[in-house]
């Protein structure tokens, strides 16, 4: 199944919360939707899901000859951003209610229940009911019930947000098997450096728009994005001189005599030692490389520059 968004915009009453966004996810690839608070990323999700419709644009989802307006609720694996677990019901119930929703047998909820709560370290809780169980199994529930009848699409809302880092691990494995399996997947997330590691593609948005998109070599490319040197000194040097020296972008101090120096991509890092190896002694020095974190910030920091050029 193949997500089409052509540009949709989608309005509340007092803000334009998607603008004109268009991007596609093909079957097998997963996708991730970055971006800051209120960027737009679950108003996207709820189109995609059929909850709301785009006031414009077209949202295409395609499989075979046929041609969906949103992911039809058969195909579709959904982890809504407000989560919806009935909380006095036992983990089982919950399971069972959403699964026989969807049509599925007894005999095959039977089967993979077990599977899935093996998988998801949860056989234990099975009688509990949801409520009494921490956060991050709440969580993990809620992520069985949106997979169980092994959808063509899923949607994931901030799948990581209340893992812990051992959880947030295995549900980038869960979800590299889902792909492995061919389902179109995507997802929103905050976490930046789980998300590099796991996608085809990113869409990085801000106030509604796309400012950036492709995959993490795309991003890198579109923002030339330079190298970056970790250098720890003896003692402070002057940061003036630093800052002036040809082929340094930009710098940060990252603790006492550390530096964090944004290389350009047209010099030579030699070039570049050898003009700080004047500044101070150097006890210290490493390459480093620039994370989709640091790439979402530039690109961010790029619009406002645009938008404040085009003010004045
Ligand atoms: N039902 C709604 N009614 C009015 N405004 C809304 C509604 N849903 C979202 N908005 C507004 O639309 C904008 C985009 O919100 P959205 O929830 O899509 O962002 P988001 O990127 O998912 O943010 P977050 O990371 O905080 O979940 C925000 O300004 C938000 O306040």
């Amino acid at each position: 199944m193949q997500i089409n968004i052509i540009n949709a915009t989608k309005k509340y009453t007092s803000v334009t919360a998607v603008k004109n966004v268009s991007f596609n996810v093909n079957q097998g690839e997963i996708v991730a939707l970055l971006g800051t608070n209120g960027a737009g990323k679950s108003s996207i999700v709820r189109m995609l899901v059929g909850l709301t419709k785009p006031d414009s644009g077209t949202i295409e989802i395609i499989h075979q000859d046929s041609n969906f307006s949103s992911v039809p609720k058969a195909y579709l694996g959904y982890l809504p951003e407000e989560r919806g677990l009935f909380l006095d019901r036992t983990v089982q119930d919950n399971i069972l209610y959403f699964a026989k929703l969807r049509g599925l047998s007894n005999k095959s909820i039977t089967e993979k229940l077990h599977y899935w709560l093996e998988r998801f370290m949860l056989s234990d809780k099975l009688k509990e009911e949801v409520k009494s169980l921490s956060k991050g199994n709440q969580q993990k529930v809620q992520l069985i019930t949106a997979i169980f009848h092994e959808p063509k699409v899923l949607i994931l809302d901030e799948p990581f947000s209340g893992l812990d880092p051992i959880n947030q691990e295995f549900l980038i494995e869960v979800i590299k098997e889902f792909k492995n399996k061919g389902m179109t997947i995507l997802l929103s997330a905050h976490q930046m450096n789980l998300v590099e590691r796991l996608v085809d593609k990113v869409i990085l948005m801000n106030s509604g728009e796309i400012i950036l998109e492709g995959t993490i070599a795309d991003v890198h490319a579109q923002l030339q994005s330079g190298k970056r040197l970790i250098v720890r000194f003896s003692s402070n040097v002057d940061t003036i001189q630093l800052n002036s020296l040809d082929g340094i972008m930009s710098y940060k101090m990252i603790s006492d005599n550390e530096y964090q120096l944004a290389i350009s991509e047209e010099v030579s890092l030699n070039c570049v030692i050898d003009k700080i190896m004047h500044l101070g002694t150097i006890l210290e020095i490493k390459s480093d490389h620039f994370d989709l974190h640091d790439l979402y910030l530039m690109a961010v920091e790029k619009v406002v520059k645009k938008m404040e050029n085009n003010d004045e």
